[in-house]
């Protein structure tokens, strides 16, 4: 008893030696087939109300699927009523077939063409179990009398189907528990259902294949429908269509590499609701088409719609990694990660072919925004730091204040033990290194350059109390630093220095960041101003102060 692996025994594989799929390349979408409405309803502890129903499949008609299984008609009166609801108020458009699946028992095949009666196009679905498990624990039959049920159904349905020949009839079957079913009695059951339907005669057939539940790796299941592929009867007149389940959590891989194999549809639900782990998610794998440069044949663009009616309908919230849907999957708070995207970003022209690391589309197709891309933690660096005050408030920093600054928003987000927003970046920016005291505030310059001087006159401070220094350098800066170094009897060395022209969204028009040495001790600040030179000398002078004030309070510590 208790946690013992002996009480399971490994799938047997395939023993195949043709096996072609693995060189194939998906180049062309699926036929796609929504069974949200049906699949995905039977699964919820709450069954959709017609409502919700309703809404759901007016946003995959939206999305753009074609084949839409809206229920089980004969099992519900809600399904029933549903499905009623969608034929005699028009809902379904033209170029749209419902689906509907039924037990392949007369009362309830009946009650399904009941259920269906003057919609256009419609695609009856009808199934029997055929797995060793099902036939023998669930049905006690052997083989033939489970191929009889199969076979029994088929012909009810046509016989049903021949009475209305107004709608166009796709006529559809699953061997149930396909994955547990030996793959020559699968052949051999589909082939019976054929022979009674005759696709080969112009009837439009989709056999589809499930994992009702997946019980191996995703290539057991594409050797076989490969299979199937190779093996069957009419293969050439009918539609072999997948219906994957999640169990393993590779429900999106097994779909893959069945149509790699061969299968021409498959079925899902939107975000993978679905029996116990759910059915395998059309968004995911459509979306993994999309990134592969292959026209996925529905449009995914209002990711948020769909999250939001799947939600509503499902009362399920979506899990913030969902491949493609989730709210963190195009965040990066790591910082090598932010680091190689704004690098990459920087680079991106629109038009360009989508190379951007660590992102595998790009997030505005899904109508998400950059914004979201870089958030910072104590996780981030200096990267994701740049490209936040980048992104938001236009302001550039050099390399060496990224590195000095990345270090303080890293002690806040520890401190914090969460996330620093751009806004708290941008604050901790600007107390700083942007705050001027006003008895530093620089009020006028002037330069006076002579062939290889330059003396510079500057004023700051408050109206009352102005400061005039006069200094003489190489430049403005030196010649500025030199009026201050006289002043305060120490030695000044400006160590970094830079300053950027600003663009659009910003009051100022320059920004300059400087870092000095006095003593041993380095100080950094920056400024904004109208012009560079005003920046500059503004930086300047707001790093001197910082050093003033440092050595002031270290003697103050000392008297006292
Ligand atoms: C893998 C899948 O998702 S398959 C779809 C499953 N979905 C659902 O079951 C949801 C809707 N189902 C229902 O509401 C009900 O099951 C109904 C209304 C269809 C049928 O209900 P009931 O008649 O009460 O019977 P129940 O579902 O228990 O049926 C089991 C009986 O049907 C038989 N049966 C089950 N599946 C099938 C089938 N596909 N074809 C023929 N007979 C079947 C069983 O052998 C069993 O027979 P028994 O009564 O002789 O023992
Ligand atoms: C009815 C069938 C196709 C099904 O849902 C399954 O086998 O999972
Ligand atoms: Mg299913």
């Amino acid at each position: 008893m208790g946690f013992d692996h002996r009480k399971y025994v490994a799938f047997e594989p395939v023993r195949k030696t043709d096996r072609r799929w693995p060189d194939q390349v998906i180049r062309k979408a699926p036929d796609w087939c929504a069974v949200d409405l049906r699949d995905g309803n039977q699964a919820l502890v709450k069954p959709m109300t017609v409502a919700q129903k309703t809404r759901l499949f007016d946003l995959l008609v939206k999305v753009g699927f074609k084949e839409i299984e809206v229920g089980f008609p004969a099992a519900s009166q809600p399904d029933f009523d549903f499905c009623r609801r969608l034929i005699e108020e028009d809902r379904i458009p033209s170029d749209v077939y419902i689906q509907v699946l039924t037990q392949a028992r007369p009362e309830l095949i009946a009650r399904t063409f009941e259920a269906v009666k003057g919609a256009p196009n419609v695609v009856v679905h009808v199934y029997n179990s055929t797995s060793t498990v099902q036939r023998e624990k669930v049905f006690r039959m052997d083989r033939e009398g489970v191929k009889e049920i199969a076979i029994n159904g088929a012909r009810i349905v046509k016989s049903h189907a021949d009475k209305d020949p107004d709608t166009n009839w796709i006529f559809q079957y699953s061997p149930e528990s396909f994955t547990g079913t030996e793959l020559d009695y699968a052949r051999e059951v589909v082939d019976a259902v054929n022979d009674v339907w005759r696709p080969d005669q112009g009837q439009p057939v989709v056999i589809n294949l499930p994992a009702t539940v997946e019980m191996a790796t995703p290539n057991v299941f594409a050797d076989q429908i490969e299979w199937i592929n190779d093996n069957v009867r009419y293969r050439d007149h009918f539609r072999i269509s997948v219906h994957t389940h999640n169990d393993r959590g590779c429900a999106v891989a097994a779909a893959e590499l069945a149509v790699m194999a061969g299968a021409d549809r498959v079925e899902g639900t939107l975000m993978g609701n679905g029996e116990r782990t759910g059915n395998m998610d059309l968004v995911t794998m459509a979306m993994n088409l999309y990134s592969q440069g292959v026209d996925p044949r529905v449009d995914l663009s209002g990711m948020a719609e769909i999250t939001d009616v799947v939600e509503a309908c499902t009362e399920i919230a979506t899990h913030p990694r969902h491949p493609y849907a989730g709210e963190l999957v195009f965040t990066a708070f790591s910082g090598s990660h932010q680091d190689a995207i704004r690098k990459c970003l920087a680079q991106y022209q629109e038009g360009d072919q989508w190379e951007i690391a660590y992102l595998p589309i790009d997030p505005r197709d899904l109508g998400r925004r950059y914004e979201e891309v870089v958030r910072i933690n104590s996780q981030s660096g200096k990267g994701g730091v740049a490209y936040v005050l980048e992104r938001d408030y236009n302001i550039s920093m050099p390399r060496w204040l990224q590195i000095e600054f990345a270090r303080e928003v890293q002690q806040t987000a520890e401190l914090d033990g969460g996330e620093v927003d751009s806004e708290t970046v941008h604050r901790l920016f600007g107390d700083r290194y942007l705050a001027v005291r006003p008895e530093w505030r620089l009020r006028t310059y002037d330069l006076h350059r002579t062939d290889d001087r330059v003396t510079a006159v500057i004023e700051f401070g408050e109206d009352e109390q102005r400061t005039r220094l006069e200094g003489e350098g190489l430049g403005a800066v030196e010649a500025v630093a030199a009026a201050l170094e006289k002043r305060h009897g120490f030695q000044l060395a400006v160590e970094n220095y830079d300053e950027f022209a600003l663009g659009e969204g910003t009051n100022a028009n320059a920004l300059a960041c400087i870092r000095i040495q006095v003593d041993g001790h380095t100080h950094s600040s920056a400024a904004l101003a109208e012009d560079t030179t005003s920046a500059t000398l503004q930086a300047l002078l707001s790093a001197v102060a910082n050093r003033v004030t440092a050595t002031d309070s270290h003697k103050a510590e000392k008297t006292a």
